[in-house]
């Protein structure tokens, strides 16, 4: 269980900015944070992780106090068991992916758990290559299994699959899941992607400014009771051809782009790149085979 209330004035491109915020995890929760630029998501991240100091707040994991700021308890990092995987997987460049996993190991830890994490991670056969020679998503799934390495209970996951192309974020977050559930862990994911958010977490929080001004289960967080239908997706407007009466938005669901048509009035809002959901009642669809 994680409780955190933290207070932090930050300097942001409109001047300071204060960040307040309460949470309380429980074991086992999947939890996004989604928010604009600069509303401070890494920030909290990093607080919990010890990395930035809060001007006020506790925080508590599992019965264990953290933080205190009036009791002036501040734990190093190094003694917060949490693993963290960034955008940019900051693997050892000259370390093979079994010496960076290696490197992770506690003092007194047996080395079959890193044996366990390769195999978890389909990287056994990739053990003695460095960094330089894998692909992105290789490189990000070491990273995972690096953050792993500790056993921690918890995983902070700060944007870390933005940088890869669609397939291969779907084929993470499945890693991610995996373990997530496989070591019971409490996840903290930074993610600007609903289709992402829907998949992976049980709750949601929307931070605006420093603030948190929603916290739901993703459905709740990203559809209104007006969109309630048979069908829901998730998905990017790519482009609008606006017309008088009519415009034709073209959005991409998952690899596919669909195109749907609105009265212009019901869009005026929408712009190209925006988030969105797509629900319908109103059709049954028709389910062919492919394969
Ligand atoms: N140590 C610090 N002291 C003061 N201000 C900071 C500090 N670190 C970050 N900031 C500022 O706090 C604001 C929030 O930054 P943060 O990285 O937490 O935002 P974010 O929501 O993660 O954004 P992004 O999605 O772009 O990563 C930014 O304007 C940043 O410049």
């Amino acid at each position: 269980m994680i409780k955190a209330t933290l207070q932090k004035t930050l300097n942001s491109a409109e001047g300071k900015m204060l960040l307040d915020v309460s949470m309380d995890l429980e074991q086992g929760d999947f939890v996004v944070i989604y928010g604009n630029s600069g509303a401070g998501k890494t920030s909290i991240l990093r607080m919990i992780a010890g990395l930035l100091l809060p001007e006020n707040g506790t925080i508590e994991v599992n019965g264990s106090t953290w933080f205190h700021a009036s009791k002036k308890i501040n734990l190093s990092p190094q003694k917060r068991n949490i693993g963290i995987v960034f955008q940019d997987y900051a693997l050892f460049p000259n370390m093979t992916v079994e010496e960076n996993l290696n490197f992770a190991l506690g003092k007194n830890q047996n080395r079959d758990f890193v044996e366990e994490l390769l195999n978890l991670m389909e990287l056994e056969n990739l053990r003695g290559q460095r960094p330089q020679n894998l692909s992105g998503g290789q490189q990000q799934r070491v990273a995972l299994a690096r953050a792993l390495v500790r056993k921690p209970e918890i995983l902070f996951l700060d944007e870390p699959l933005s940088a890869l192309d669609h397939k291969l974020r779907n084929r993470l977050q499945d890693y991610i899941l995996q373990v997530h559930k496989k070591y019971n862990l409490t996840t903290i994911l930074v993610s600007h992607d609903p289709g992402e958010i829907i998949k992976m977490a049980n709750r949601v929080l929307v931070l605006e400014q420093g603030k948190i001004t929603k916290i739901g289960t993703p459905l709740e967080v990203f559809s209104s009771k007006k969109l309630s239908g048979k069908f829901q997706f998730t998905g990017e407007v790519l482009a609008i051809d606006r017309e008088s009466l009519v415009s034709i938005l073209h959005i991409l669901i998952g690899n596919n782009v669909i195109k749907t048509v609105c009265s212009t009035d019901e869009i005026l809002n929408i712009s190209a790149g925006d988030k969105v959901v797509v629900a319908s009642k109103a059709f049954n669809p028709v389910v062919t085979k492919i394969e």
